[in-house]
């Protein structure tokens, strides 16, 4: 189903991730999904990352989408590192008060303590929220509406450029923005190839997980005009996310920088007032 050329890492992670799609499906059959996303959209229309982001460019600072990731396999634990529990409703909280654009959720449970619910409890805030996974199949498009996500993230590199293609549109058929997410220059051809129109450059490699942070500046020539920018991973300061701001960014992703800071509404307040360079 997926890109056989896969190793390392990002391999094991699809194949838990397809593992545990199929005992769901096996359960719970499509056409059952597809009824109940129609009564979704009909009560909750999706809210628009793309409107969110759009023409961030122009704007003296990027956009932010802030991310809720409670651990990671480059970073370990992120979320109630200081030994309390986490309370995911409360950083998104802090999220909106410091002025960010959308959410982020990675949901993958396996390596990253991802909990889909966590979609669920962050909507009420009212901002976008993005549903950070890995996916394979329309199926799970289909439980991101029901579990509360506007934006479904697509990985290029997971998936052959066809089946891509496929998601992108049956994404929109599900009332979802697809976010694409592109790691080189092979990846952005079949960004391109399948439409998609918001495109995230991931400096990390999800293989070897390590951070290339020239990888913005490196991409950005090959992404279309009209296509909506963003630079995502590793941006650790507020002066990062100015700099691929001025690289051409509409918006920056951000995850750890925010899950470990102390006070994320005053780091997405230092990039808000253009001061600052360090994480308070
Ligand atoms: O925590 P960081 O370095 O700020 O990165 C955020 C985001 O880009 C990262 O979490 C991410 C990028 N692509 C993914 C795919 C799946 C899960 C997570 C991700």
């Amino acid at each position: 189903m997926t890109q056989g050329a896969l190793a390392g890492r990002l391999a094991a992670i699809v194949a838990s991730v397809e593992r545990r799609l199929a005992e769901r499906q096996a359960r719970r059959p499509e056409a059952v999904l597809e009824r109940a996303v129609e009564e979704v959209l009909a009560r909750e229309p999706r809210r628009s990352l793309a409107a969110a982001l759009a023409g961030g460019r122009r704007r003296p600072v990027p956009a932010v989408i802030a991310e809720i990731k409670r651990a990671s396999p480059a970073a370990g634990r992120l979320a109630g590192a200081g030994g309390g529990s986490f309370d995911p409703e409360g950083q998104a909280r802090a999220y909106v008060e410091g002025g960010a654009a959308a959410l982020s959720v990675v949901t993958e449970p396996d390596h990253f303590q991802g909990d889909v619910a966590d979609l669920g409890r962050v909507r009420p805030l009212g901002l976008p929220v993005l549903r950070k996974d890995f996916i394979v199949s329309r199926y799970q498009l289909l439980e991101s509406v029901l579990a509360g996500a506007d934006a479904v993230l697509l990985i290029a590199r997971i998936v052959p450029p066809r089946l891509l293609a496929r998601l992108v549109r049956a994404a929109e058929e599900a009332g979802l923005e697809p976010f694409v997410e592109v790691n080189d220059r092979r990846d952005v051809e079949a960004a391109v190839a399948a439409g998609a129109r918001l495109i995230g450059v991931n400096h990390r490699d999800l293989d070897t997980f390590t951070l290339d942070p020239g990888r913005f500046a490196e991409l950005v020539p090959l992404l279309p005009e009209e296509a909506i920018r963003v630079a995502a991973s590793g941006i650790a300061t507020p002066q990062r996310a100015r700099e691929l701001h001025a690289l051409g960014a509409d918006a920056v992703l951000v995850g750890e920088a925010l899950m470990r800071s102390g006070h994320p509404a005053g780091w997405l307040r230092q990039l808000a007032a253009g001061a600052g360079g360090g994480a308070p």
